[in-house]
């Protein structure tokens, strides 16, 4: 939690003078009642009217003046707050775009993006609490426990003696719906995770006829929330009450008392007035705290939330060193493996190297290891055991912007924003040639379709691209990767969508394109993959093989049996 102070400490300034100012307006508010005891004893009881009307006069000033200070502290807390709360969000978002897919993974989507906004949200509000509140209300309580001694020291001793009884149901309360809340984040979490999935997957489910199984399971974790948020908002509910019932037992008490020392002689009316006052101020301010409470308890499960995500340090660190082209094998795996999370390894003990310019095919089975191979060496999971290295250097100690500058991946799912064509081809890049983007698109056959289109490349794409076909798409995507002219183009699966003239016609161009351009295509076709310098055959994540397609359709058993299913023969290549 302590992470979470920093963000503070540039509105030091209001935490300072928003506090102050509800310090002064609750003095001025401490001294009414007494006022008004003096009004009453002095002024009415001995019907002297200049002397109302001087006390009237200095009560209206006082309030006026507590109005003033009330307006001003409400403004630093607003100032404080929000800029606590954009502050924290930006640095949160900043922290977490520096995630790799193992953080992420980690983690998961849903829960960050409640931290990000919910959490942070309660953080805010709980600021602004801190500053109007958190002074004010105990120093009401206290304050008009020590006016109310002023007045009259034995019937002050009724409101001291309510406050352990209230100091215990505090304790009851805050001990009880701490763990609640942080139980409610968590079904918060389930929820949206809920909400993701079936949001992004929201043709499948139609196409499954599951929208009954997700209605219920949707309707599930709705009750449970609603089951938890009904277990805190009982006990909330008892807190106001309980502490109302201590404050107005000691009011009656108090009356009781100020009558019969009224009748004796030994009190005046007006200051049983004034300790009805202290009284009902202290109620107030009691609830003001309670519900101060019901705001840092949930604030406290939120601050842990998001300082956990504060506190951790991405498990991928990127080096500062910058890629040197040499003379080495442009990729090289060296006894490498790997495993998501405590899982069975995803890849076990890799070795191979890629020399600069070669074609290089993937094949393998579905959950060979083909992805995992790819994520590996951009860098996005570290791996288990052994090292990648790029023209010799270990991927690790790189600059991530050199690394990704020199390996292009186009991966499995397409992601187009909302833009034109050329905004979407030239994402990240400046002072691109029309002659260069032309050049990317007829490489990616996306040439013929996007000059059929009325408005070509300055054609608006919907977010995702929703208004283009799968095979539209993974053309734009694979224009995209071919105009940073990277040193390795990656095409994990990204022709599938495209028909067997077009990927041909694909192929035939990236090879025509520039000799120097390595390139890793992964594919379940082997008519796709026939054609490369060498195949890596994965089978659940070793090495099958890695030769020519005919060296391979001799020796490899598991790569023969997969071309016989395709019903492909040894000499397509
Ligand atoms: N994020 C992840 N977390 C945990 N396990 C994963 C994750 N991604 C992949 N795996 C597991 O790792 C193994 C290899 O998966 P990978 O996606 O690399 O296979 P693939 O050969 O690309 O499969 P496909 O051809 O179906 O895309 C599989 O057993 C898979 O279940």
């Amino acid at each position: 939690m302590k992470e979470l102070l920093k963000y503070l400490k540039p509105y030091r300034k209001q935490c300072i003078i928003g506090p102050f100012c509800k310090l002064m307006e609750a003095i001025l508010e401490l001294l009414l009642p007494t006022l008004m005891a003096y009004m009453i004893n002095d002024g009415i009881m001995a019907q002297d009217q200049q002397l109302v009307y001087r006390y009237s006069f200095i009560m209206i000033f006082m309030v006026m003046i507590g109005f003033g200070f009330s307006i001003t502290c409400q403004y630093q807390a607003a100032k404080a707050s929000q800029g606590f709360g954009t502050d924290l969000r930006n640095a949160l978002f900043s922290h977490i775009t520096a995630f790799s897919y193992q953080d992420l993974d980690y983690f998961g989507t849903p829960t960050l993006v409640n931290r990000l906004s919910n959490d942070v949200n309660q953080l805010q509000v709980a600021v602004a609490m801190l500053i109007r509140l958190v002074v004010r209300s105990p120093f009401i309580c206290i304050g008009a426990i020590i006016m109310a001694m002023f007045l009259d020291m034995r019937l002050a001793w009724i409101l001291i003696a309510s406050v352990p009884f209230i100091i215990l149901i505090l304790y009851v309360f805050i001990r009880f719906t701490t763990p609640m809340y942080q139980q409610y984040q968590k079904l918060l979490d389930k929820f949206s995770s809920i909400l993701d999935d079936n949001f992004a997957g929201i043709r499948v489910i139609r196409t499954f006829v599951s929208k009954k199984r997700e209605q219920k399971r949707f309707q599930e974790n709705v009750d449970e929330l609603q089951v938890q948020m009904m277990k805190v908002a009982r006990l909330s509910a008892l807190l106001n009450p309980s502490t109302a019932i201590v404050v107005n037992g000691a009011v009656v008490i108090l009356m009781y008392q100020g009558i019969l020392k009224i009748q004796i002689g030994d009190l005046q009316p007006g200051t049983i007035v004034a300790f009805i006052n202290y009284a009902s101020s202290i109620l107030l301010a009691l609830i003001a705290i309670s519900n101060l409470i019901v705001i840092f308890t949930k604030a406290f499960a939120s601050g842990k939330r998001v300082s956990e995500v504060l506190r951790y340090s991405p498990g991928l660190v990127c080096g500062n060193a910058s890629l040197q082209e040499k003379d080495e094998p442009i990729v090289c795996f060296d006894h490498v493996s790997f495993s998501y999370g405590k899982g069975d390894a995803a890849l076990s003990d890799l070795s191979f190297s890629i020399r600069k310019g070669e074609s290089i095919g993937i094949i393998g089975g579905t959950g060979a290891g083909k992805t995992t191979l790819i994520s590996l060496l951009c860098h996005f999971y570290v791996p288990t055991e052994g090292r990648i290295l790029l023209y010799g250097q270990d991927i690790t100690t790189l600059r991530s912007s050199d690394l990704l500058s020199h390996v292009v991946l186009v991966p499995q799912v397409n992601e187009l924003f909302s833009g034109t064509i050329e905004e979407n081809i030239c994402f990240g890049l400046s002072n691109v040639s029309k002659a260069d983007i032309e050049q990317a698109l007829s490489i990616s056959q996306a040439k013929e379709f996007v000059d059929e289109l009325p408005k070509g490349m300055h054609t608006k794409i919907e977010r995702g691209g929703a208004n283009l076909s799968g095979g539209q798409k993974q053309r734009l995507c694979i224009a995209r990767a071919i105009l940073r002219k990277p040193d390795l183009l990656i095409l994990d699966d990204a022709s599938s969508a495209l028909d067997f003239k077009s990927d041909a016609a694909l192929r035939k161009a990236l090879k025509a394109m520039d000799t120097q351009m390595s390139r890793i295509m992964i594919s379940q076709r082997v008519s796709t993959l026939a054609s490369c310098d060498r195949i890596i055959v994965l089978d659940n994540g070793e090495m099958a093989g890695f030769a020519p397609h005919k060296v391979l359709y001799d020796t490899c058993e598991i790569y023969h049996s997969i071309c016989e299913s395709q019903h492909v023969e040894r000499g397509i290549a």
